[in-house]
């Protein structure tokens, strides 16, 4: 893999500068100054070595704990590209990432498949994550995404959305201060996946960290994120659901889809999973 001038960079804003952030961020951020943990990534460049394909260019991020961005993009844009450049997965040959050396990410991948003559339980699989977890955190998250009754099951006889909520509790067990989730509705039905985006909206709030998702679905990302990055080999538009109808790119990519800006608003109900009805 080539590595190609693209520029990306993703902190969480303020940690480390603290000269940079007003008087009022000052005062919003200091409650979680003292454990700043925070990751830097700056000039990475990523390409395609054997076509010289750039793969993504110029990309900045920075995010604040408790905060959710949705990123949206067509197919190929680069987004799971992406995301295993901010975990670490894919190594750039030119620019640097700055991690803080505790900085906990939780991930659930696009895909997930291990080899069919593997056995492997449920809790095995769940044991080889570092639980930072009370005792009562985790009994609060086994039952709401109904983790125990599948423990001892083997992971290759899981059901796609038991697949699911087996890979987002494997990623909330380190309490991950940055989440990332790359299109983890897949295979699920509608039901489930109503009940999931909800859970997903709660997490930030609960577990007070960053999180990332990537989602094909806009009216749950227009409806439901306060910030968006639009994405196509390079950020098109980011900003709230409301700013992205501007961008002529945004247009051009999902104009057919988008006819009014979407209207923010969080829901507050209490849910159930729906294997819980
Ligand atoms: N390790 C790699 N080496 C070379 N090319 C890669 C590598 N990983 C991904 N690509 C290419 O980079 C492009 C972006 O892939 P990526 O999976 O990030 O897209 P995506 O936006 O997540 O797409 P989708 O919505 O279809 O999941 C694709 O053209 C893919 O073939």
């Amino acid at each position: 893999m080539h590595l190609d001038n693209v520029g990306f960079s993703i902190s969480s804003r303020g940690l480390d500068r603290q000269e940079g952030v007003s008087e009022p961020a000052k005062g919003k951020l200091s409650g979680w100054l003292k454990g700043a943990r925070s990751a830097e990534a700056e000039s990475l460049t990523l390409a395609d070595d054997p076509a010289q394909k750039v793969l993504l260019s110029n990309i900045s991020l920075s995010i604040e704990r408790g905060e959710k961005i949705s990123v949206i993009g067509p197919n190929g844009a680069g987004k799971s590209t992406l995301m295993k450049l901010i975990l670490g997965l894919l190594t750039p040959t030119s620019g640097h990432i700055k991690r803080h050396p505790k900085l906990e990410i939780g991930y659930v991948p696009q895909k997930f498949s291990i080899p069919a003559i593997l056995p492997l339980r449920v809790q095995d699989l769940l044991a080889q994550t570092k639980n930072r977890l009370t005792a009562e955190q985790q009994a609060f998250l086994y039952q709401r995404l109904s983790v125990t009754p599948l423990l001892k099951k083997q992971v290759i006889h899981l059901s796609g959305g038991e697949t699911q909520r087996i890979l987002l509790a494997r990623s909330l067990l380190s309490k991950p201060d940055l989440l990332i989730l790359d299109e983890p509705m897949q295979g699920l039905d509608p039901e489930s996946e109503r009940w999931l985006y909800e859970f997903i909206d709660d997490l930030p709030p609960f577990l007070q960290c960053a999180m990332v998702v990537v989602s094909h679905d806009l009216h749950w990302v227009m409806r439901g994120s306060r910030r968006v990055i639009c994405l196509n080999k390079h950020i098109c538009c980011e900003g709230q659901p409301s700013d992205l109808g501007v961008s002529q790119e945004f247009k051009k990519l999902f104009g057919h889809q988008y006819e009014q800006p979407y209207i923010h608003q969080p829901h507050e109900c209490q849910h159930h999973a729906p294997h819980e009805r």
